[in-house]
């Protein structure tokens, strides 16, 4: 339960509002085959999703979570990736359930929405009107568009001052530990959906301020908050 109604409420993309991983996977893969390399297949491509396109080509690169150096080929490899799913940003890419419903219920109930996520600006936007929820965003900001990415609190901050809403009447709703930690540092409330890309341990260990299953569930968290 929250303890305050936000005004604004930010939505990560990838693991909350769109399962982009089948789209993801597949572009990896036709990286990885296009450089002679084997193919890593989604459920390890899902592991690596979240800290923005050049950490998800390394990953791809490496087989490591946390590569150390910059691999060989980078560069040829991130620009292949980038055509590869920018032509392909919406194949198989579908909203998780109650999504849709979830932010028309919002906007009707006057609260103002943003898309806040790591994923570049050429994937994101043409990615939410495919999917038909880019009307529901007043504002989104993508992982290029800011001096640093989530965890760090910079574009939450961004965001909250592009609103001119104070980030403790804001709200960050995600699936990760860099969604929390950006929460946290700003000084947003914060909720978690479960069914997105956090690795293995449970959503509930990040120790968001709640846990919802589907959008539609958000209202009812703020209904006896002031
Ligand atoms: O890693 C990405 O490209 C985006 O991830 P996010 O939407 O969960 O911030
Ligand atoms: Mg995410």
């Amino acid at each position: 339960m929250l303890d305050r109604t936000p005004e604004l409420i930010a939505f990560d993309l990838d693991g909350t509002l769109v399962d982009s991983s089948p789209d993801l996977a597949d572009a990896v893969d036709a990286m990885l085959d296009r450089l002679g390399l084997p193919a890593a297949g989604e459920p390890r491509v899902k592991g690596w999703i979240g800290n923005g396109v050049d950490m998800l080509v390394k990953r791809a690169l490496t087989g490591d979570t946390w590569p150390w150096d910059e691999p060989p080929r980078f560069d040829e490899a991130l620009t292949m990736f980038m055509d590869l799913y920018e032509a392909n940003v919406c194949n198989r890419s579908c909203l998780f359930p109650g999504v849709g419903e979830g932010l028309k219920q919002l906007r009707a109930a006057g609260f103002r929405l943003a898309c806040v996520t790591n994923k570049h600006s050429r994937f994101t936007r043409p990615l939410l009107d495919r999917l038909g929820v880019l009307e529901f965003m007043e504002f989104v900001g993508c992982g290029d568009q800011f001096e640093k990415h989530k965890p760090d609190p910079c574009p939450l901050l961004k965001t909250a001052e592009w609103f001119a809403v104070e980030p403790s009447r804001s709200l960050m709703v995600g699936d990760s530990a860099n969604d929390v930690k950006a929460a946290r540092a700003a000084g947003f409330m914060v909720v978690c959906v479960p069914y997105g890309y956090h690795g293995g341990s449970g959503v509930e260990c990040l120790e968001p301020d709640a846990v919802v299953s589907s959008l539609t569930e958000l209202p009812a968290l703020f209904r006896k908050a002031v």
